[in-house]
């Protein structure tokens, strides 16, 4: 028997950044969203623990414990007594190292695909707190849709989305690591005179989710961690003005980049932003998503 799960990748609409706190992480208002784009995770029974891993970046993802579907599997064997002994395939489609949660999108694939082979009987709940304890982003990455994260993030509310919002998504060359980002998140903050705000969630921005206005959730999106993502990869700043160009309604760093993400009115508009993407030689390749996306599901 094998079970597969389909996970869907996010983008942050607003990232607001607070101090960082005794423990290193930072309080977030986190306000994500799940977009269509996906990573597969399938399980099935073995004789020891495994994870393989195909498509795209597949050589820059971990295959030992370090791998988050490995953890999962892992965290669930402990907490409900069975024997990890399974083969885990990672089919990506998430950028790895992107800023859309691809890792976090694998653990919470595994916990779910594992889940329904051994037939656990875990609760939601149990399911999201073990999720927790594996990545900020893993929570999310289970519910999908929209969420505001509090916290470092993992503390969820979901939130009404009234209707589709069309993306495009620039892949740059390499990635970038989230504790630095964090840390230059850090360094710029030390250098300014007034201490960092704590962070609030915008109101405009969940009614223009709520409302499914593409031109009022475009006058309302930020990321904090933006000016660190650029001033680690100064070229992403070329992305997002040749996208801006192009007539996408916003353009902004995903999470923590360097994926660069561009909302924009209709599926036409879209494709036309992708395209000059494409051609400006600005990116490595462009995709398009439509969210909200729904949270892991297991397929078939
Ligand atoms: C940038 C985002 O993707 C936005 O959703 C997340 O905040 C990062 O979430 P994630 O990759 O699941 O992060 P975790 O695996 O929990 O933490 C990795 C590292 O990121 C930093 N980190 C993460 C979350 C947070 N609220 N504050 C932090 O400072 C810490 O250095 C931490 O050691
Ligand atoms: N299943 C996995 N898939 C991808 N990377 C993984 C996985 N497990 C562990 N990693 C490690 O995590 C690092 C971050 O990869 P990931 O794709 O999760 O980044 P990200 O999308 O920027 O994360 P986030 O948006 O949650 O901050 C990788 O460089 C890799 O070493």
């Amino acid at each position: 028997m094998t079970v597969t799960v389909r996970v869907p990748a996010k983008v942050n609409v607003q990232l607001a950044v607070g101090a960082v706190r005794p423990d290193g992480f930072h309080d977030l208002a986190n306000v994500f969203l799940a977009v269509g784009l996906y990573d597969e995770v399938t399980v099935a029974p073995a004789d020891e623990l495994r994870v393989t891993c195909s498509g795209p970046g597949a050589d820059q993802v971990p295959l030992d414990r370090s791998n988050l579907a490995a953890r999962a599997a892992l965290a669930l064997a402990n907490r409900t007594g069975r024997v990890p002994h399974v083969h885990l395939h990672i089919a990506k489609d998430i950028p790895v190292a992107g800023g859309m949660a691809g890792g976090s999108a694998d653990g919470a694939g595994a916990l779910l695909a594992c889940d329904a082979l051994w037939g656990t009987g875990a609760t939601r709940a149990e399911l999201l707190e073990l999720a927790a304890a594996l990545g900020s982003d893993v929570p999310f990455s289970l519910v999908g849709g929209a969420a505001l994260g509090t916290g470092r993030g993992e503390r969820l509310r979901e939130l009404p989305v009234g209707g589709a919002f069309h993306w495009v998504f620039a892949l740059a060359d390499g990635g970038l690591s989230t504790p630095a980002v964090y840390r230059e998140f850090d360094r710029l903050a030390a250098g300014r005179d007034e201490p960092v705000p704590p962070p609030v969630a915008s109101g405009a921005l969940l009614t223009a989710l709520r409302d499914g206005d593409p031109t009022a959730l475009a006058a309302t999106l930020g990321n904090d961690l933006q000016p660190a993502a650029l001033s680690l990869y100064p070229s992403l700043a070329d992305t997002l003005a040749t996208g801006t160009k192009a007539g996408a309604l916003a353009a902004l760093v995903s999470g923590s980049g360097p994926t660069t993400a561009f909302l924009t009115a209709d599926a036409t508009a879209a494709r036309t932003v992708a395209d000059a993407l494409l051609d400006s030689g600005t990116c490595r390749a462009a995709r398009v998503a439509q969210a909200p996306a729904p949270g892991a599901t297991v397929l078939g």
